[in-house]
């Protein structure tokens, strides 16, 4: 197990005390890089995703570029899913494409179980990542059972989720067969990586703020808590994050989440008295603050420090992904700066 259990990472996924604050960025790998738009030039992403070479050295890059506390694992939620049989592709400017979307009973056969040999890119991937980070953890990651359904149900990207509500509440016997299909998948991709050495998981459920409460509770929680539960006995954290989820963060942490992903419409000290005690948080700058100058990005910066110390464990991170548009320079500050605020 190589789990980096003294890093200011881990410990504050775990509501051990660190010498500073960690901070990384959803999205720190992309295009908001001119080196990894270079990289990526003429390459599709898919494409990038399952080789081994390049899934290095672009996860490295905002590593070495503005010394954050976590790598993430670069790679996309639709990965496991074209593994598992599903034609499709991502589209820039877009998101995924499904080529044939999960309708009807019969489609679920063009999602089979997924075993470990049919990511072995992601293994070596891995591995090659942990033995080049040394002392910074890696984060692996996975998509949750219904922001997966959305893509495969709708086809694309939905501002609505028509088709995967009308599924959800229409048609809950293929629903539920449906999301145990991927939650299945999910464990086996997850635990893919953490066999291959990454020191913590998030389960992105991207789109589960679409849903109420009660309604998570009842047609999605089963399924992600499958996933988080599944892993009880690994050893890394696990972080469970979404968008607009203000009134499931409780459901969230309860699903079996060690960290709980906040994005910048709850203040944190607020999603702590929600979330409980137990469980650290992660969040929660908006990612349009950096577009608003530095004075902005420093007040807002010291506000969420504030309201974080309420929590047993703060990882500091924005709402939702990184911009593309984001010029990297305020984010290699952004990191000095919380590094120096929280620092002992
Ligand atoms: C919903 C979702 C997807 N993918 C992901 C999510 C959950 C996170 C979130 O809520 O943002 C997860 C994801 N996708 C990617 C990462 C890489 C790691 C990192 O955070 O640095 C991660 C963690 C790479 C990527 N995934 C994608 C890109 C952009 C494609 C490119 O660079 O050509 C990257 C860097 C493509 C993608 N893939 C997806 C979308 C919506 C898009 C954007 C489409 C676009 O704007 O072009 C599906």
């Amino acid at each position: 197990m190589t789990v980096l259990q003294d890093s200011p990472f881990v410990r504050a996924c775990r509501g051990l005390p660190g010498p500073h604050t960690p901070v990384w960025f959803m999205r720190q790998a992309g295009r908001s890089l001119p080196e990894y738009r270079k990289i990526r030039a003429g390459v599709g992403m898919l494409e990038s995703c399952r080789r081994p070479d390049l899934v290095t050295e672009i996860t490295l890059q905002p590593v070495r570029r503005h010394n954050v506390d976590a790598a993430i694992f670069f790679s996309d939620i639709v990965v496991p899913i074209a593994a598992a049989g599903v034609d499709l592709d991502i589209v820039a400017g877009t998101g995924p494409v499904v080529a044939e979307p999960i309708r009807a009973e019969g489609d679920l056969a063009r999602l089979r179980p997924i075993t470990p040999a049919d990511v072995d890119f992601v293994t070596e991937s891995v591995r090659l990542l942990v033995a080049e980070l040394g002392a910074t953890p890696l984060i692996g990651f996975a998509g949750a059972p219904f922001t997966l359904a959305s893509y495969l149900i709708e086809g694309g990207p939905s501002r609505t989720y028509l088709k995967t509500k009308a599924m959800m509440y229409g048609a809950p016997d293929l629903w539920n067969a449906l999301l145990a299909r991927l939650a299945d998948i999910t464990l086996t991709f997850l635990r893919v990586q953490i066999d291959a050495g990454v020191s913590a998981v998030q389960l992105f459920d991207s789109w589960a703020g679409a849903l109420s409460e009660a309604d998570y509770r009842r047609y999605v929680m089963p399924h992600s808590a499958a996933v988080l539960g599944g892993l009880a006995d690994a050893g890394v954290p696990r972080i469970h994050f979404g968008v607009g989820t203000a009134v499931l963060l409780e459901a969230m942490g309860e699903a079996g989440a060690d960290v709980v992903g906040v994005d910048w419409r709850t203040p944190l000290d607020e999603a702590t008295k929600r979330i409980g005690p137990a469980r650290a948080v992660q969040g929660n700058l908006d990612p349009a603050i950096l577009f608003a100058g530095w004075e902005t990005v420093e007040r807002e910066t010291r506000r969420i420090l504030e309201q974080g110390a309420a929590a047993p464990g703060h990882v500091f991170n924005l709402g939702h992904g990184v911009l593309p548009e984001t010029d990297p320079e305020v984010l290699t500050r952004l990191v000095a700066l919380v590094h120096d605020v929280s620092g002992s």
